[in-house]
């Protein structure tokens, strides 16, 4: 459950690599127990911003406090109290799975005896027990993974970042890593985390920014964002034709908004059956059609009129 204390406060962040701003003045509160959510497509400065919270990366700019320290000057203390879980695995692929987290265990000073008995725990809880003697390199890409996330864990942070934590997954893998997650939120740790998966990002996080080219366009419950940029529901309609934006010259006055994409027109309606109903009575005969509830994913089209999906 989230708390009111507040365990990261950035205020006008910024984080710039030459003339180039990656992070362009953020502002942002994250609450104990919360799962907190950086959303954007690629370049949107999400990964900047992880790293200047994990304390890798120094803030060019503005203030940044975690846990009431200052990065700049009490770097080691925080990562003491962090997990880090970062964007691509880098465990060590010549020792075995316990061994990535005992051997990462010492960093934090934990005596051998207790590391063990953590990394067994750990390794119980991403469901990877049996692979405890197996060597890194073999293993597939979501074990890996979960074997990073339980390595974040062996100092029983206060925070865990997760830059990207299912990109890179198949499905299954994705949902077992997502799962994993959902564990840790409900046990009360503060989860920090990246991704440009919108339905996961709708599921798992309490609170989200929406960012875009290092600001930040929006922020809120996804629900709250969901109702404040959207409508309830979603007409997706393919035309059999090269340019969908004829047709849509023919929806107008159909629905509160439409989004035309290479591929198809998005009606945005209260009632998307009622609205179907409406684009045959025009004589329109899309080859095509899917009602859905609006998601995440329209309201970062309706704010940068992009889509996140590359
Ligand atoms: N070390 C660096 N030197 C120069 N430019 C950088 C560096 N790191 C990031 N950038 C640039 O800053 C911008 C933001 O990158 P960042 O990795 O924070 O984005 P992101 O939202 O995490 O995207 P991705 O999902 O691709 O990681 C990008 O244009 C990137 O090229």
């Amino acid at each position: 459950m989230a708390s009111d204390t507040v365990l990261i406060q950035a205020r006008g962040l910024v984080k710039r690599f030459g003339d180039f701003t990656a992070v362009d003045g953020i502002d942002v509160d994250v609450r104990a127990g919360e799962a907190f959510g950086f959303l954007g497509p690629n370049g949107a400065g999400k990964s900047s911003t992880m790293r200047m919270i994990g304390c890798v990366s120094p803030p060019t700019g503005g203030e940044l406090q975690i846990m009431g320290m200052d990065p700049r000057r009490d770097g080691p203390a925080i990562r003491a109290r962090l997990g880090v879980c970062p964007q691509s695995d880098n465990l060590d692929p010549e020792l075995t799975v316990q061994e990535n987290l005992t051997t990462y265990a010492r960093y934090f000073g934990i005596p051998r005896r207790v590391a063990r008995e953590r990394a067994a725990e750990l390794l119980n809880f991403v469901q990877l027990a049996e692979r405890a003697g197996s060597r890194v390199e073999p293993l597939s890409g979501g074990m890996k993974r979960r074997v990073t996330i339980a390595r974040a864990l062996v100092n029983e942070p206060d925070i865990v970042l997760l830059d990207e934590p299912t990109t890179g997954l198949d499905p299954q893998a994705r949902h077992l890593v997502w799962e994993r997650l959902f564990r840790l939120k409900q046990q009360g740790v503060t989860l920090v985390l990246t991704t440009h998966y919108m339905d996961e990002a709708e599921q798992l996080c309490d609170r989200l920014v929406v960012m875009d080219g290092g600001r930040i366009v929006a922020e809120g419950a996804p629900r709250t964002l969901i109702e404040r940029y959207s409508t309830r529901e979603v007409v997706e309609l393919r035309f059999a034709a090269d340019n969908q934006e004829d047709f849509a010259g023919k929806l107008v006055g159909l629905g509160e908004r439409i989004e035309v994409l290479p591929d198809r027109v998005l009606l945005y309606v209260g009632d998307g059956d009622a609205a179907v109903s409406a684009v045959h009575a025009r004589a329109l005969t899309p080859a095509s059609v899917l009602v859905r509830r609006s998601s995440l994913e329209d309201v970062f089209l309706h704010l940068t009129g992009r889509t996140l999906v590359d």
